[in-house]
C-alpha cells in the first residue's frame, strides 16, 4: 500500500483481471500514474500464486463459494438456474479459467465496426492483439507477436483423444485449421494456451509483475470498489470500503456482471430500474446490462473402453473443432471441444489446494454457493464423473440475456437472466451442433475409444422437441459474459459508451472489460479481453507511436 497521496492518481483502474492488468501496465509504460484496485487477493510475483490457480492442468478455482472466485446465481433460461464463477484475485478470471487462448474472428470485429466503432475493425485491434502476446509456434508472423507478456503455444498431438478428434473432423470433411489465431476459415486444429511449463500465465503475472518495481504503478488487494464519485458531471474518483480515492480518470475494468452492477450503484442506467433499487439516478442510460451475449453450451458424455491415461500435468484442453451452421452468416458459429480428462480429474482433484480439498475444507461456503445449481445436475454430474466429454458451444446467439440491478447494497448480486435459446435459430443450431458431436463420436476414428455415448439416447437424438428438452435439462454456460455495457455511436439508444470507451453522459468514466462488446466474440473472449485493455491504452493516451508493435 505504497504511492503517492491519493489525489496524485492520474488513473484509477477498477478490476485487476483480464483487461485491466493489461491496460494499467500499458499506461504505466505510457507515464500515467496508475492506481488499480482490486476486491480479490494480491498476488504480487508469479510464484506467489496459490498452485491451485498456477496449475494449468486443473481448474482449481472454480468450485462455487472458493475464495478466489466471486459465485453468482443466474437464469440461463426460465427453469434453469445456474451457479456462474468469476475469478475474483488478482488477473481475474485469466487466473482461473481454461487458458483457451483464441482471438475474436475476422468477422466479429468488422461486424463492430459496421456499427459504428471503426476504431475496433480487425484491421485496427491487430496491432494490439500482437503486442499482447508471445506465441512461440509462429516466430516472425506477420499476424503474432513475438515479445509481448503473454506467453502462447499449442499442444501437439500425443494424446489419444486428441489424435482421434483431428482423425474423425477430417473423416466428416472438416478442414484442418492450424491456427486458430491467423484469420483462417474455420475448422479443426491445436488450441493457442496461456500456458508456460505447465503454468496458467495470468494477466497480473504478465503485465504487473514486471513493473511492480515502477513508482508510478500502485497494486491494492482487498479493495473493492462500491461506486464512483462525481463532481457535478465528472468521475473524480471512487468509492471503496476503505474510503473515497481520488484520482483524475476512472477506468472501469470490473468485469461483465461488476461493471454494469458498479455503473448502476452510481446512477447510471434504466433510469426505472435504479428508482425501484432506490439509487438516484445521474444518467438514463437504457443499454446498461441489457441485451448481454453470452456461449451457451452443454456436454455430451462418453464411456471409454478403458482408462486412458491421464498423467499428472496433462493439460484438460488441446484441439477444438470450429464449423458454420446450416445457412449462418456468422462463419464458425458452432464449437466442440474434446476434453481430455474427466470432470473427477479436472475439479475434484484432491491435491492440497484443489477444488474437492478446498470445498472439503468449507462444506458449508460451498454448499451455500451452490443452492442456485439444480439437485438433478448435481446427482448427473457425480454419476459420470468418471466419463469423458465433448463440449458443444453455440458461439453466436441470436438470443440476448438481461442483467438488472435489484439492490442499492453493493453486496447484492444483480440478476442475471441469460435467456438462452429464447430464439427458435438458437435451438436450431444447438440441436445441430449436439448432433455434430454424436457423429464424431461414431467414426471409425473415435469407434476404438468409444465404449458408449452416455445420457443421451437415439430416440431423443432424433426427436427435435425431445432433444430441446434434453438440450434444457442439460444446459450450462461457458462464462463468457458480454456485452453488459456496449459500445456504439452517437443515436444508438443502447450504447453505453462511445468507441473510444467513455461513458456516455458523464466526463472522466470509461470502461475496459468484456462489458463493451457489441457481441461476445464467436471464440472465447479471453485473448480479446487482453486485447481490448491494450487497445484502450493506445486510445487513452492518443499517442499509438508510443506502443511499437511488439513492445514487450
Ligand atoms: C471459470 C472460467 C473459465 C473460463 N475459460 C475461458 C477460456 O478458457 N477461454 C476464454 O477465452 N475465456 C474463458 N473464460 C472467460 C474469460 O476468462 C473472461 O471473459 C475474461 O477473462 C473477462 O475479462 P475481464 O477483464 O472482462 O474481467 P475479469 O477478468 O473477470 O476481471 C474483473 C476483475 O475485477 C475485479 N472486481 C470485480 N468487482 C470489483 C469491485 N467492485 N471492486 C474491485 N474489483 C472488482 C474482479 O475480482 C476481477 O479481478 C472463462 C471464465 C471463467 C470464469
Amino acid at each position: 500500500m505504497s504511492g503517492p497521496a491519493d489525489s496524485d492518481w492520474d488513473v484509477v483502474v477498477v478490476g485487476a483481471g483480464s483487461a485491466g492488468c493489461a491496460l494499467a501496465a500499458r499506461l504505466v509504460d505510457a507515464g500515467r500514474r496508475v492506481l488499480v484496485l482490486e476486491a480479490g487477493a494480491d498476488h504480487p510475483q508469479p510464484g506467489d500464486f496459490p498452485p491451485a490457480l498456477r496449475d494449468a492442468a486443473v481448474l482449481g478455482a472454480v468450485t462455487p463459494g472458493h475464495p478466489a472466485n466471486w459465485t453468482y446465481t443466474a437464469q440461463l433460461a426460465e427453469d434453469v438456474s445456474y451457479p456462474v464463477v468469476r475469478g475474483r484475485v488478482l488477473g481475474g478470471s485469466s487466473a482461473v479459467n481454461g487458458t483457451y487462448f483464441v482471438r475474436g474472428t475476422r468477422a466479429d470485429f468488422d461486424g463492430w465496426a459496421a456499427d459504428g466503432n471503426e476504431l475496433w475493425s480487425y484491421d485496427a485491434v491487430l496491432p494490439a492483439f500482437r503486442r499482447s502476446e508471445t506465441d512461440a509456434d509462429h516466430p516472425g508472423s506477420p499476424v503474432h507477436g513475438d515479445s509481448g507478456p503473454m506467453p502462447v503455444r499449442r499442444v501437439a498431438g500425443g494424446h489419444p483423444v486428441t489424435e482421434a478428434f483431428a482423425a474423425a473432423c477430417g473423416e466428416l470433411g472438416f478442414p484442418a485449421e492450424p491456427d486458430k489465431n491467423a484469420d483462417g476459415p474455420p475448422g479443426h486444429g491445436p488450441l493457442p494456451l496461456n500456458v508456460a511449463d505447465g503454468v496458467r500465465v495470468n494477466t497480473a503475472m504478465a503485465y504487473l509483475s514486471p513493473r511492480r518495481g515502477s513508482p508510478l504503478l500502485t497494486v491494492r488487494g482487498g479493495t473493492r470498489v462500491t461506486a464512483v464519485l462525481f463532481a457535478g458531471d465528472r468521475a473524480v474518483g471512487v468509492q471503496t470500503e476503505h474510503g473515497a480515492v481520488h484520482a483524475d480518470e476512472v477506468v472501469l475494468a470490473a468485469g461483465a456482471v461488476a461493471t454494469p452492477q458498479l455503473l448502476m450503484l452510481s446512477g447510471i442506467g434504466p433510469a426505472d430500474q435504479l428508482r425501484a433499487a432506490g439509487v438516484a439516478v445521474r444518467v438514463h442510460a437504457p443499454g446498461v446490462g441489457a441485451d448481454f451475449t453470452d456461449h451457451p453450451d452443454l456436454y455430451l458424455t462418453w464411456q471409454p473402453r478403458e482408462r486412458l491415461p491421464a498423467p499428472r500435468g496433462l493439460l484438460p484442453l488441446s484441439s477444438a473443432l470450429h464449423t458454420t451452421s446450416a445457412g449462418s452468416p456468422t462463419p464458425g458459429d458452432l464449437e466442440v471441444m474434446p476434453w481430455l480428462k474427466p470432470f473427477s480429474r479436472v475439479l475434484l482433484d484432491r491435491a492440497p489446494g484443489s477444488p474437492v480439498a478446498e470445498a472439503l475444507r468449507r462444506p458449508v461456503t460451498t454448499l451455500r454457493a451452490l443452492r442456485g445449481a439444480s439437485l438433478h445436475r448435481l446427482l448427473d454430474q457425480a454419476r459420470r464423473r468418471e466419463d469423458l466429454f465433448l463440449a458443444v458451444a453455440l458461439q453466436q446467439e441470436d438470443s440476448r440475456g438481461r442483467l438488472s440491478l435489484v439492490s442499492a447494497d453493493p453486496a447484492v448480486q444483480p440478476r442475471i437472466e441469460h435467456r438462452y435459446l429464447t430464439e427458435e435459430s438458437d435451438r436450431r443450431r444447438m440441436r445441430e451442433v449436439v448432433r455434430l458431436a454424436t457423429e464424431l463420436l461414431r467414426t471409425a476414428a473415435f469407434a476404438p475409444l468409444v465404449a458408449a455415448r452416455t445420457g443421451l439416447d437415439d430416440d431423443v437424438l432424433a426427436d427435435d422437441r425431445e432433444l430441446d428438452r434434453w438440450t434444457r435439462r442439460h444446459l450450462a454456460t461457458a462464462i463468457h459474459l458480454a456485452g453488459t455495457a456496449r459500445m456504439g455511436p452517437d443515436g444508438d439508444p443502447g450504447a453505453v459508451v462511445d468507441q473510444q470507451l467513455r461513458v456516455r453522459g458523464v466526463r472522466g468514466l470509461r470502461v475496459v472489460d468484456t462489458s463493451v462488446m457489441p457481441r461476445v466474440t464467436s471464440r472465447g473472449p479471453a485473448a480479446t479481453a487482453v486485447m481490448l485493455g491494450e487497445r484502450a491504452a493506445e486510445l487513452m493516451t492518443d499517442d499509438p507511436a508510443r506502443f511499437s508493435p511488439l513492445a514487450g
